[in-house]
């Protein structure tokens, strides 16, 4: 790990809110890390792992439920206090939180990504956005009880976890860590560095890796770690994609094939997978695999599905887009008046980027996309529900964190150190940064034409 990579200048975020931020930067040079992508081997039950190895043979198994540790790896699971970092958004819990949630997400560089010259204008821009869609925003959370379902859910799938793991012989503390709200991942990581973790697993809960998701909160979980003499040791495993994992197809396939069921003619009814949409250029121009892994994701669930004797037509469409630029397409609000046009008579929404209920499933699948598909001629609707709890599916996290644990890795190497002079010229650069991007942000934000494109582009 070079000097450089440490000394890049981490400054708090300018933060007009008081919320905790923290910075995280895509040009930054990337650590090395134990990453794992969690593939789809021939099954192999493993037999008496021990965390000292430091290649890490993946040992994948077709049924979930499957796995445990023997005596033998017992016994140096015992060495180590374990821990399991789940990585999620967040979501406002209260109307109130709807603005200042917008103004941490919009501020992420990995969502909204300036070019270099223009980063100083992040925390302004975000305000600016924030305050201009949380109205919209606020209706959604609204329509869905007043707040987002986020914290609860993802609270029990970390204690499912805990317990899944606990089946297969593995104690291990449950953490979560949100990007965009309350518990944050600083916290969690603080919660971490007190119980003297000795051996951490990340998972995000994505099963497809997206910079704006998995990827922004690892580089805020790489900013913490390198910045702490204690956690830059601690070996660290992170699965930064699972969805080619057959207990998470199985699971899906599961869901899809019990929901067709309460079709009254299940074999006409099309299954309509709706992914979270991303802006095209993070795929095109910044190399995001997520575009590739969504569609890998849908032929292996429709793979399964098939192979259970299910031959439904089905098709993938993007939604939730935002701003004035372009997102990966088909959008589903377009493609359901397509269908609707061309005489499909039956649909099956299923949500498949996320596995929690959350805004984009209880209001925008469920309210705004079924009105507009009976609008459009579609007479029968149904909608899979997100994974949340499905014991399969959970057995099968609690086995992808088994399996990642031999290959971690400390962050940092003990040789690392941060420059003085690095620092005090990052000093420099930010106040000048700060000065700067303080007029620019007054006067974009006294600009009645400014504010009209981006009301016209963001409600
Ligand atoms: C895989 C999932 C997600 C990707 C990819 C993603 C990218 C992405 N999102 C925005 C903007 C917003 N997202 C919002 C909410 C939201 N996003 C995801 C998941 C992904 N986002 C979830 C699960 C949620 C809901 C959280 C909850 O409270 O239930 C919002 C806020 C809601 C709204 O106003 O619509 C915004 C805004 C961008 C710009 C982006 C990629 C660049
Ligand atoms: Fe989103």
């Amino acid at each position: 790990m070079e000097a450089t990579a440490l000394s890049s200048g981490l400054r708090p975020l300018p933060n007009p809110n008081g919320y905790r931020l923290s910075r995280s930067c895509s040009q930054r040079k990337s650590l090395p890390l134990a990453r794992f992508h969690s593939k789809e081997t021939p099954f192999k039950k493993p037999q008496g792992l021990s965390f000292k190895t430091k290649v890490f043979e993946q040992a994948h198994h077709p049924v979930a439920g499957d796995l445990s540790y023997d005596d033998t790896t017992r016994s140096s699971v015992g060495e180590d206090k374990i821990g399991v970092l789940l990585l999620n958004l967040g979501g406002p819990e209260t109307l109130n939180d709807v603005q200042p949630f917008l103004y941490n997400l919009f501020a992420d560089p990995d969502i909204i990504r300036l070019p270099r010259p223009f980063q100083f204008l992040q925390g302004a821009i975000a305000k600016f956005i924030s305050v201009v869609r949380a109205p919209k925003s606020k209706e959604g959370y609204a329509a869905i009880g007043g707040g987002s379902p986020l914290r609860k859910i993802t609270d029990e799938q970390a204690d499912a976890i805990r317990l899944a793991l606990q089946a297969k012989n593995v104690s291990a503390d449950v953490y979560v860590g949100m990007r965009y709200w309350f518990p944050f991942t600083e916290e969690a990581v603080q919660q971490i560095k007190k119980d003297k973790i000795t051996r951490l697993v990340v998972l995000p809960l994505y099963p497809q890796y997206s910079i704006s998701t998995t990827g922004s909160s690892v580089r805020v979980l790489q900013d913490l770690f390198r910045k702490d003499p204690y956690l830059a040791r601690v070996p660290v495993a992170i699965i930064e994609s699972w969805y080619q994992r057959r207990g998470y197809v199985n699971s899906m396939a599961d869901l899809i094939q019990k929901e067709l069921q309460t079709f009254s003619d299940p074999k006409e009814v099309m299954v309509f997978f709706s992914a979270h949409g991303v802006p095209v250029s993070y795929v095109e121009n910044s190399g995001d695999p997520y575009q590739k892994q969504m569609e890998e994701c849908i032929d292996l669930i429709m793979e399964e599905l098939k192979s259970r004797g299910v031959q439904n037509n089905h098709i993938l469409a993007y939604q939730s887009r935002v701003g004035p630029v372009q997102w990966l397409k088909p959008y589903t609000d377009e493609v359901l008046v397509d269908l609707g046009k061309n005489g499909v008579k039956s649909l099956l929404a299923v949500p498949v980027s996320f596995v929690s209920e959350h805004i984009e499933t209880l209001e925008e699948i469920d309210m705004e996309y079924r009105e507009l598909a009976l609008e459009s001629g579609i007479e029968n609707w149904g909608r899979v529900p997100a994974l949340g709890l499905t014991p399969s599916f959970i057995t099968d996290l609690a086995d992808a964190v088994i399996e990642s644990l031999p290959s971690a890795e400390a962050m940092v190497s003990p040789s690392a150190g941060v420059s003085e002079d690095s620092e005090s010229s990052d000093a420099f650069g930010y106040i000048m940064k700060m000065f700067f991007g303080s007029v620019l942000a007054f006067l974009l934000l006294l600009s009645p034409k400014m504010f009209h494109a981006f009301r016209n582009h963001l409600i």
